[in-house]
């Protein structure tokens, strides 16, 4: 157990522990680092990762937005290319014709499926961070990508917690009736039933959002994802 409360797996420390990941390459990591950005991370030469695989990791429920920003930093200090898909900025652009009725709501989850395989097929590790409240969506995206590289993350957050956050407001105006069909409210969360990794907390207490990163991290490298 560490400072933030994670059990490392089996043969792997976390990253706070100071644990350089054996597989990351110092000349990618020195040059990620300086370049100290997400979006700047992608403009990196792909082959100075030395990553071929790229994975689809989905965040359901507050905080996923958080996590992702973690995530991708931890990521790039290893090496590794990733892309942040997020379902609140893609509904500005690719996906602002679509509404939130439940047709839509698959639609929007198909498109981002189908745009995480393409960044996966340019050696891209794409975080898709989007509510996708329906397991037969989730299942849908999940057979878009080949075998193995979706990677489902379920953010075990109650509804409480979400709503004690609500820093867009949105929970308000869905409980007082402004927004309809607003999740969590008045309209269904499915959580799944055979994700790969569950954040939630414990003893009551919830993890640090780079603690939650850390555990995503513990797994992919646990499973031999990140391996050059
Ligand atoms: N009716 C309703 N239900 C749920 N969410 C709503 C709704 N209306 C607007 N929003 C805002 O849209 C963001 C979620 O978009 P997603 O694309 O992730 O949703 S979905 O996967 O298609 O269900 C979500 O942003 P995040 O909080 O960042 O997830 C909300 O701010
Ligand atoms: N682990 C956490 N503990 C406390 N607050 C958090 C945590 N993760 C996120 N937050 C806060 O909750 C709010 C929603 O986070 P965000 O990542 O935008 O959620 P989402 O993308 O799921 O809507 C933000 O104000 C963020 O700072």
């Amino acid at each position: 157990m560490n400072a933030v409360g994670i059990k490392p797996l089996p043969g792997f420390a976390t990253l706070r522990d100071g644990y350089l990941p054996g597989n990351a390459k110092a000349r990618s990591v020195l040059r990620i680092t300086a370049a100290d950005g997400l979006q700047q991370a992608v403009r990196v030469d792909v082959n100075a990762t030395g990553n071929g695989k790229a994975k689809l990791i989905r965040l359901n429920q507050m905080g996923k937005s958080t996590v992702a920003c973690h995530l991708s930093k931890i990521l790039t200090q290893m090496g590794k290319l990733t892309y942040i898909l997020d379902g609140d900025n893609l509904r500005h652009g690719l996906n602002s014709d679509l509404s939130f009725k439940a047709e839509d709501r698959a639609e929007n989850i198909r498109r981002v499926g189908e745009v995480a395989k393409l960044f996966s097929d340019a050696g891209v590790i794409c975080i898709a961070c989007l509510i996708s409240p329906y397991r037969r969506d989730r299942e849908a995206c999940r057979k878009i990508l080949p075998n193995g590289d979706f990677i489902e993350v379920f953010m075990d957050v109650p509804l409480g917690v979400c709503e004690s956050r609500d820093p867009k407001g949105l929970y308000k105006l869905a409980r007082a009736g402004k927004i309809k069909g607003f999740t969590g409210i008045d309209d269904p969360y499915e959580p799944p039933v055979n994700c790969e990794i569950t954040l939630k907390c414990d003893n009551g207490i919830y993890a640090s959002p780079s603690a939650m990163a850390e555990k995503v991290i513990c797994y992919l490298e646990y499973n031999g994802y990140l391996q050059a």
